[in-house]
């Protein structure tokens, strides 16, 4: 295994500093280190982070390997800083027994680019009748700490209450898709000042907003861990900061787009911009950002949601919801963040890992850690050239933008994953 010498890096609140590199942990960290067989970095002007975390990826794989792959995702991912991600389990067949749980997991090892921890359904094909066979995925070689729905919410609160019940007997946390689907029904966009006057049918932000009550109340009421996706307003903010005051133990993502976009967008009619939950308000945006800085909102999570060209260049009606979002992920939070390193790290890396229960993952770099790391530059820039991104889907909503900051290298436990911004296989 080649060793790194990592020369001049930023470590997160330190000065620069030499990070050494060796069987895949850090070896040493300090001024001034010297390794004749180790691979020399110049990282001057460069910030390490904890490799990054996401919790909420679609990698398509098995059934829609046209929009992606359990390897193209990752090589993404790789690309975006990150070293591990959770792949949700709206597959096709679903993630709802060991056996395909296995076959995600196993196509992750093979790809070798991020740890892939596979997060099983809650109910059996996502129908949200009958509970998935939880224990088996559990104690299966994915080991599955995660359930979800996501695509779906699980609307009836009797499943949901035994599936928060069910999943404590070993730590494990149900991930809600909160949408109360009877206030979605034929919904396009958000429901508000634009969706009346483009006459597209509006998702109103309490059709989340009364699921989050509803779940944080059931959560506190059988002692069980619960953490919403895509939080996408400011009343859903307001619910988590009463929840989070009561000692409920629930967490709760935002991802890029909702905290840059809103649904002024849907006004160019480009399906690109379509996406579940919907795009919001100028208020949710600073509601949600004011959330994140606090920790009302725990972590950013991508939502990456390839779609194929058939699925998303089409009339807005017929088109799929769902963003790209691996490869910009970074360079969203720091236009949203600025060069807040540590809450970065927090929010991109540590908390997720935690909320996963991610061995080795989210640790910020110290002698004896495993090498997860990504070394960012925070002064490029870059445009968004859809063509040029290693997923196999084009759906970003950043194309042609320029982004602040590029990722140059990723390390997963010692080998680089990308190096001078490139995937290395
Ligand atoms: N977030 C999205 O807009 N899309 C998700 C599923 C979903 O939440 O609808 C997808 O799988 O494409």
């Amino acid at each position: 295994m080649t060793a790194y010498l990592i020369k001049n890096v930023s470590l997160v609140g330190a000065e620069p500093t030499d990070l050494l590199i060796r069987d895949g942990v850090v070896a040493q960290t300090g001024p001034g280190l010297a390794a004749p067989d180790a691979t020399v970095l110049d990282a001057t002007g460069l910030v390490a982070l904890p490799g990054l975390v996401d919790l909420h990826t679609h990698l398509r794989e098995p059934g829609r390997e046209d929009a992606e792959t359990v390897e193209s995702g990752s090589r993404a991912a790789a690309l975006g800083g990150y070293t591990a991600v959770c792949a949700m389990a709206n597959t096709s067949p679903v993630a709802d027994t060991a056996g395909v749980v296995e076959q995600v997991w196993r196509l992750g090892r093979e790809a070798g680019l991020v740890d892939v921890q596979p997060i099983g359904a809650v109910t059996v094909g996502l129908a949200g009748e009958r509970l998935a066979e939880l224990g088996a995925m559990a104690d299966s070689a994915a080991r599955v700490r995660i359930f979800s729905d996501d695509g779906h919410c699980v609307a009836d609160p009797k499943l949901m209450r035994r599936a928060l019940e069910y999943v404590k007997a070993f730590d494990g946390v149900i991930a809600q898709h909160a949408e109360e689907p009877r206030l979605t029904e034929g919904a396009q966009m958000h429901e508000g000042e634009v969706s009346t006057r483009l006459g597209l049918t509006g998702w109103p932000a309490v059709a989340e907003e009364a699921i989050i009550a509803r779940d944080v109340l059931l959560a506190e009421h059988v002692g069980s861990r619960l953490h919403i996706c895509h939080v996408s307003t400011a009343g859903s903010v307001e619910v988590l900061r009463h929840a989070k005051a009561r000692g409920v133990k629930v967490t709760a993502e935002v991802t890029p787009h909702h905290l840059l976009l809103t649904d002024e967008k849907a006004e160019t009619y480009d399906p690109v911009y379509k996406v579940n939950p919907p795009l919001r308000t100028a208020d949710d945006i600073a509601a949600l950002r004011a959330a994140l800085a606090e920790g009302v909102i725990d972590i950013i999570a991508t939502d990456h949601a390839p779609h194929a060209v058939e699925d998303k260049e089409c009339e807005w009606a017929y088109a799929r919801p769902g963003m790209l979002g691996l490869e910009t992920a970074l360079s969203i939070a720091l236009d949203v963040l600025g060069p807040q390193w540590d809450l970065i790290a927090e929010r991109m890396s540590r908390a997720p890992a935690r909320i996963a229960g991610l061995e080795g993952h989210g640790l910020d770099p110290a002698p004896g850690v495993p090498a997860n790391l990504t070394l960012v530059d925070p002064a490029a820039r870059r445009v968004i050239e859809p063509a040029e991104l290693a997923s196999r889907s084009r759906n970003t909503p950043y194309a042609r933008m320029t982004l602040p900051g590029r990722i140059v290298a990723t390390f997963l436990r010692g080998e680089p994953t990308v190096l001078d911004g490139k995937a290395v296989r």
